[in-house]
């Protein structure tokens, strides 16, 4: 395939590439100080970066004192900026950069703006510090001091001000804002306004000493400013040159997004660095739409809001290709072990907790389930049990059933008569042949005569009866049916509907992901909670293929499952990785396919989630991730809305979302797929006409 269409870069995807850069600085050498920057601006930009931060004041460096006070000095200044604009001309990039500048009879200490060796627009610091170890007031106005709103400067004449906006128009959703240092430090910084405004990207200017602590200080500042302004947040540090007559410098750069670390440079390094990620612009914008509260902050700030210069930037995106970023493998699986024992402990009080609740107020002391010696009963099993401990109740009182049919497996029913045994639970075995069998009789199929007719009325019936039996089961005991199905198989429509699978008095499992039910099992193994007897088990059926087990095989043998699920429905993996992009952030198909790309191509790259067999760590071209996302968007839009709409109740599990048409995902059960599939299938057809 060639790897020249736009569906390979990331500019195509919404992406940016965004660089901050710390070059080394000389005290009161603007010369040398321009030529430092211009080197790591052309570096940058050489690798597609179309946006790059400087630190405050690097022009002259930060820590001049009462230098500032010398015209030769801001002379100099000036004539780098002169230089710096000249040689940069041709640069395809947003330069942001620090310098001391006259204007109005006082000094401000300013970011500059260049593009295309322009002087595109100027922003004086807002909050000037002016205690313990700062004395900025000293020698700088601040920006509310500020008459006009342009400047002259380096020949050129510009806007002036803490109120523009940077937009690049052929790069959709990049809009950058500037501010510098103590800016951020204060309750209401001014990107905060600026990000109401709509820009995306707010960038830093800083000359931050370091002390101890601070750099995490500094880091939290900007998460969390990120986080609050659901934006780029870029920050830049002043570094190895600068005067350390009373302090010192660690050259901290950091690139965050949303509350998410993308990018840091070394501190205390002694070479010059930039540091690049590739943020992207359209889940930023996507979390904005979603939060209505960010709409209604702009609303109650709306004059100021009005003020904002829209400056229009003639930066074209690049071809870039190596997406600089890391795309996890698994979305609702994190692979780093301490956060995901936490997740998985996480999910479990919220399962357990949900489940208790609701056998409080409908008054019970008993459930009933049904196990087949798959993943997901096993995992409902294991909360049931765990609600009943907590309950201060016998495990008797769950009452368990497995419920052999025509295609059941030896080994899937030695595996849920050992867990039930294990687990201490009431353990209950009902044959479902004779039922179904009467059933397909009284519907007239052909398979109540012994026919081999396995479509899916036959697979239906098994479902059904074994719902049928469970309901009836939960009257007669006075119990609830706790449900067993999962997030992917409700996203998929891998379940049946009504008297089926799908309907339960509880789904304790309906937000929780395939993909994650497998490390909850495996968190439990861990723990060591159940002892070795259960964990036996639990290792046995982690190792069993993953099938609904509702066709017989064909040549009989019947001691493993011969229905594979994820031939059908293709490998939960792909499917969780398309679930988690399409409905957390409404991503076109094409955009999801080359995340999963980049998430999937090589086996060797990258890290995976300990614990997870070598056998499953495998990669996927893009063509199958192509083939598997169209699946996955037939089933999802076209065919399944429905089974959702009628959803049973059950707690929302991860943040990723859940698919409750009461929560997270309300949708019409009579919509069409058929955008979804188009945009696909024009990439398919695109990159195969190209070879
Ligand atoms: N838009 C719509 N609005 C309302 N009703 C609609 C509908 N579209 C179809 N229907 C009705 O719904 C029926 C289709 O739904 P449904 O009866 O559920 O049947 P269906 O989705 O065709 O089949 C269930 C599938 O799930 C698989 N399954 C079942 C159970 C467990 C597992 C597992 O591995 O965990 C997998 C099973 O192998 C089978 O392929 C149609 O026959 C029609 O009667
Ligand atoms: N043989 C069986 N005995 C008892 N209950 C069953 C049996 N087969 C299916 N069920 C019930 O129907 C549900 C759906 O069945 P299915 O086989 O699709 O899922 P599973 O086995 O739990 O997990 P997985 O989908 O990972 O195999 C099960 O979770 C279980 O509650
Ligand atoms: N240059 C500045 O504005 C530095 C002040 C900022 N509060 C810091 O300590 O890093």
């Amino acid at each position: 395939m060639h790897r020249n269409h736009p569906f390979y870069s990331i500019y195509y995807h919404g992406f940016a590439r965004l660089a901050v850069a710390i070059p080394a600085v000389r005290i009161a050498e603007p010369a040398f100080n321009g030529e430092r920057t211009r080197a790591l601006a052309r570096r940058a930009a050489d690798e597609g970066a179309v946006v790059v931060l400087f630190p405050e004041l690097g022009l002259s460096a930060y820590s001049n004192d009462d230098l500032f006070q010398q015209t030769t000095l801001l002379d100099a200044v000036e004539q780098a900026l002169i230089d710096l604009a000249a040689a940069t001309h041709d640069l395809n990039a947003l330069l942001l950069v620090g310098a001391p500048l006259r204007h109005e009879g006082r000094l401000f200490n300013c970011a500059v703006a260049l593009c295309s060796g322009q002087i595109v627009g100027v922003t004086p610091k807002s909050y000037l510090p002016n205690y313990r170890e700062f004395y900025e007031k000293r020698h700088f106005a601040a920006a509310r001091d500020a008459i006009g709103d342009t400047i002259s400067v380096a020949g050129q004449r510009a806007p002036f001000g803490t109120n523009i906006l940077y937009e690049a128009e052929a790069i959709p959703g990049l809009a950058v804002y500037v501010e510098l240092c103590e800016d951020l430090w204060t309750p209401l910084p001014p990107s905060t306004f600026a990000a109401l405004a709509g820009a995306t990207v707010l960038c830093n200017l800083s000359a931050s000493n370091i002390t101890i602590g601070k750099a995490d200080y500094r880091r939290a500042l900007c998460l969390s400013q990120s986080a609050r302004t659901i934006a780029a947040y870029l920050y830049s540090a002043a570094g190895l040159g600068e005067s350390t007559t009373d302090l010192a410098w660690d050259g901290h750069a950091l690139i965050c997004e949303n509350g998410e670390l993308l990018a840091e440079s070394r501190r205390f390094c002694d070479d010059e660095q930039i540091i690049f990620a590739d943020v992207d612009l359209e889940r930023l914008i996507q979390d904005r739409m979603r939060q209505t509260s960010f709409s209604d902050s702009i609303g109650d700030y709306r004059e100021r809001l009005r003020a904002m210069r829209r400056i229009t930037l003639p930066i074209k995106p690049p071809f870039v290709t190596d997406l600089r970023r890391t795309v996890a493998r698994f979305p609702y699986v994190p692979d780093d072990p301490a956060t995901r024992d936490e997740r998985c402990y996480e999910a479990y009080n919220i399962q357990v907790h949900g489940l208790i609740q609701r056998m409080r107020s409908a008054g019970v002391t008993k459930v009933v389930i049904g196990v087949s010696g798959g993943l997901d009963s096993t995992q409902a099993l294991i909360v049931a049990v765990r609600a009943m401990d907590r309950l201060g109740l016998s495990r008797q009182n769950v009452l368990a059933y497995t419920m052999p049919g025509f295609a059941t497996s030896a080994q899937t029913h030695r595996n849920a008569q050992a867990l039930m045994a294990a687990l201490g639970v009431s353990a209950y075995e009902i044959d479902i042949r004779p039922s179904a069998l009467q059933m397909l009789r009284d519907l007239g199929h052909p398979a109540g005569e012994g026919k081999p007719v396995y479509d899916v009325t036959f697979e239906n019936v098994q479902a059904g009866e074994r719902t049928s039996h469970l309901f009836r089961l939960a009257n007669y005991h006075n119990a609830i049916v706790v449900g067993t199905g999962d997030l992917s198989e409700l996203a998929l429509g891998w379940c049946t509907y009504g008297v089926g699978d799908q309907m339960s008095h509880y789904n304790v499992n309906a937000s929780v992901p395939k993909t994650l039910i497998q490390h909850l099992i495996r968190y439990v193994i861990r723990s060591g909670e159940f002892g070795g007897e259960v964990n036996k088990v639990l290792e046995e059926i982690l190792a069993t293929e993953i099938s609904p087990e509702l066709v017989p095989a064909a040549d009989n043998n019947d001691d493993k499952p011969a229905q594979r699920t994820e031939e059908i429905i293709g490998p939960y993996d792909l499917q969780d990785f398309n679930l988690y992009y399409i409905t957390r952030y409404g991503f076109r198909p094409s955009k999801v396919a080359f995340l999963a790309m980049h998430a999937w191509r090589d086996a060797d790259r990258g890290s995976w989630p300990e614990g997870l067999p070598e056998h499953k760590r495998r990669a996927y071209d893009l063509p199958i991730i192509l083939h598997w996302l169209r699946v996955f968007l037939y089933r999802f839009f076209q065919i399944s809305q429905f089974k959702r709409s009628a959803m049973p109740n059950g707690p929302k599990v991860g943040s990723g979302g859940s698919l409750s048409p009461r929560g997270d995902w309300r949708a019409p059960s009579d919509a069409s797929a058929a955008v979804w599939l188009a945009e696909i299938d024009r990439l398919i057809e695109d990159l195969k006409r190209q070879g």
